[in-house]
């Protein structure tokens, strides 16, 4: 199954297509209440940048789905390892799949029968924690630490991070983000 996906170095030479802008969904999404489907605005809204960062409808299915590429399998699943924390966390699980090097990723709300502001919100921290996850360490630096090229509307708390955001306060920011990996 091929869906035209990025490699992740493709990711470093078209930073301008992973940009996300999620903006008017409400917090907390995980615990509050019942999920329910997104409306045809907030598809219409959220959707697109979903799409410019690769992630694609899965057809026949309300669910979204992306495949990731890492330079090993090591990497691959440190970076599987920080989604899962992280989904479970917010009681919301992916549906994945990975061997060697890749992970693909299926989103969508069980609870709801498709898609909600959850897989939204578990999405924009997955395209949060890729580049790091899918970085070479060597390359770490040099690659995330430039602050500048992270538009957004709230305070990086920790600029001397190596890694950037805590999850914590990616789960703060949320759905409320303007963010351009690189
Ligand atoms: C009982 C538990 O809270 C629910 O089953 C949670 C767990 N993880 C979940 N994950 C996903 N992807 N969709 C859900 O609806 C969901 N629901």
């Amino acid at each position: 199954m091929t869906h035209g996906m990025p490699h992740y170095s493709e990711h470093l030479l078209h930073p301008t297509s992973a940009t996300l802008i999620f903006s008017s969904l409400s917090f907390p999404w995980c615990q509050a209440g019942k999920a329910h489907r997104l409306s045809t605005e907030e598809r219409e809204q959220l959707l697109p940048n979903l799409r410019a960062v690769g992630w694609n409808e899965v057809e026949g299915r309300d669910a979204i789905f992306k495949e990731f590429h890492f330079k090993d399998f090591n990497r691959a699943f440190g970076f599987m390892t920080r989604v899962a924390l992280q989904a479970e966390k917010l009681d919301h699980h992916p549906e994945w799949f990975n061997v060697y090097n890749k992970v693909h990723i299926t989103l969508s709300t069980h609870d709801c029968g498709g898609l909600s502001e959850r897989d939204i919100n578990l999405a924009s921290f997955i395209e949060q924690v890729f580049p790091r996850a899918g970085t070479a360490l060597p390359a770490l630096k040099k690659v995330l630490l430039p602050r500048k090229n992270f538009t957004q509307k709230w305070q990086v708390p920790s600029p001397q991070s190596d890694w950037g955001l805590k999850d914590k306060e990616m789960i703060k920011a949320g759905a409320a983000l303007n963010f351009q990996h690189l």
